[in-house]
């Protein structure tokens, strides 16, 4: 296939309730879409960066940059067979991981959508459904957290995920074990926010049986994070310090995790993310689809992804409705059974794009064609 136009569009969403975490606090959600054409095709990918670098070193203008500058104008100058060769195509420039995933996500819901299979299926997936858990802030109670964890253990969530910060951490999992009990699956996440000095801090978690806990320690490390392992029973997933699949040999070979969060966005892409699937597989780690509170295309990618045989943990892909009044994408993401999505059979991501939807959150649109001007709309709705 030949890539004869791909249009960027920047769109801000609110968000249904502020998020909280030990990185700053979220109101909207800005992000680009992205469209890839080839003859009456068109392929969906979405940038997870967020609109601030606190995540990673990537945000919304660096992806837009990135994409503008190299990315797209190199998709143009050459023939693919396969979506695999993306990746490879794009190796030569160092990091950027969500700008690369933005675009070779589009291109193999291209390839899917072209070949008349759905994205799941093209990537190998073998799940119907995936069952899936969700990611709560960090509330400014115990007692409105407690609500929130009732409320989504109730929606029928199958993994409740609570972040946690210095001065938040052992006293709210506590008061959701005593109140919730032993068996809802339970699980913390630092995002970063600690190091080796706060060991006895997390040392207390162990005592809750927890899940895992998600990326304590810094978000360029795995040498702590071995060491915390070899002091905890509970596994240590790694969220932040997985760039690659080298990372992921590396963390595994030190014994840096147990598990480990694969986000499509933070490896590169699609066929990245399934060879981090497969390393792990091989190794006997078990992954689960991480989240950066997608849209509706993101979204649809998580799932195909999460459909791969590896992906034994529920994931934190929520219905669309725990985020937004109104997605990208018709219907809305929602629950087929309680804590259960079904991945799409349709062609490529298998959802349908919702346009207006789309007009109403627009920033700024912009077409690049291989061979002629690009044209630039932007849109002052806010
Ligand atoms: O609901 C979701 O999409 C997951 C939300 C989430 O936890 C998250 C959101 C933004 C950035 C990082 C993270 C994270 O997993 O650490
Ligand atoms: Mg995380």
């Amino acid at each position: 296939m030949k890539i004869e136009r791909v249009d960027l569009q920047r769109i801000k969403i609110p968000l249904t309730a502020p998020f909280v975490t030990s990185m700053g606090l979220e109101t909207h959600k800005e992000c680009i879409l992205v469209r890839a054409y080839s003859g009456t095709h068109v392929g969906f990918g979405e940038s997870v960066a967020m609109d601030v670098p606190v995540y990673n070193e990537e945000d919304v203008d660096t992806v837009w940059y990135m994409l503008e500058k190299y990315l797209i104008p190199q998709l143009f100058s050459r023939e693919i067979e396969h979506p695999d060769e993306v990746s490879q195509i794009f190796s030569w420039m160092r990091r950027n991981q969500m700008a690369k995933s933005a675009l070779e996500g589009a291109v193999w819901d291209l390839y899917a959508k072209m070949n008349g299979m759905s994205l799941s299926r093209a990537l190998g997936g073998t799940r119907t459904t995936i069952d899936v858990g969700v990611s709560i802030g960090i509330e400014p109670t115990i007692e409105k957290l407690l609500a929130r964890v009732d409320s989504f253990i109730r929606d029928g969530y199958k993994k409740i995920k609570v972040k946690i910060k210095p001065g938040f951490d052992v006293e709210p999992i506590r008061a959701i074990r005593h109140t919730f009990g032993p068996d809802v699956p339970l699980m913390a996440d630092a995002n970063s926010a600690y190091t080796l000095a706060d060991i006895d801090m997390l040392k207390q978690l162990d005592d809750f049986g927890l899940i895992m806990i998600e990326q304590p320690l810094g978000h360029d490390d795995i040498i702590d994070h071995a060491t915390l392992q070899r002091e905890l029973k509970t596994p240590i997933c790694l969220d932040e310090s997985i760039h690659t699949v080298e990372d992921a040999r590396k963390a595994i070979e030190l014994g840096s995790c147990r598990i480990i969060n694969i986000k499509i966005g933070r490896v590169g892409g699609l066929t990245d993310a399934r060879k981090l699937h497969d390393l792990c597989a091989a190794k006997g780690v078990p992954v689960w689809c991480g989240g950066m509170q997608e849209v509706g295309i993101g979204r649809a990618h998580n799932i195909a992804i999460a459909s791969l045989a590896n992906f034994t943990i529920p994931g934190d892909t929520s219905p669309s409705h725990r985020y937004f009044t109104e997605d990208v994408v018709t219907p809305m993401i929602d629950f087929v059974s309680p804590g259960v999505l079904a991945v799409p059979t349709g062609a490529g991501i298998g959802y349908t794009i919702n346009e207006a939807a789309i007009l109403r959150a627009l920033v700024q649109h912009k077409s690049y064609f291989a061979n002629q001007e690009s044209t630039t709309t932007v849109i002052p709705n806010w």
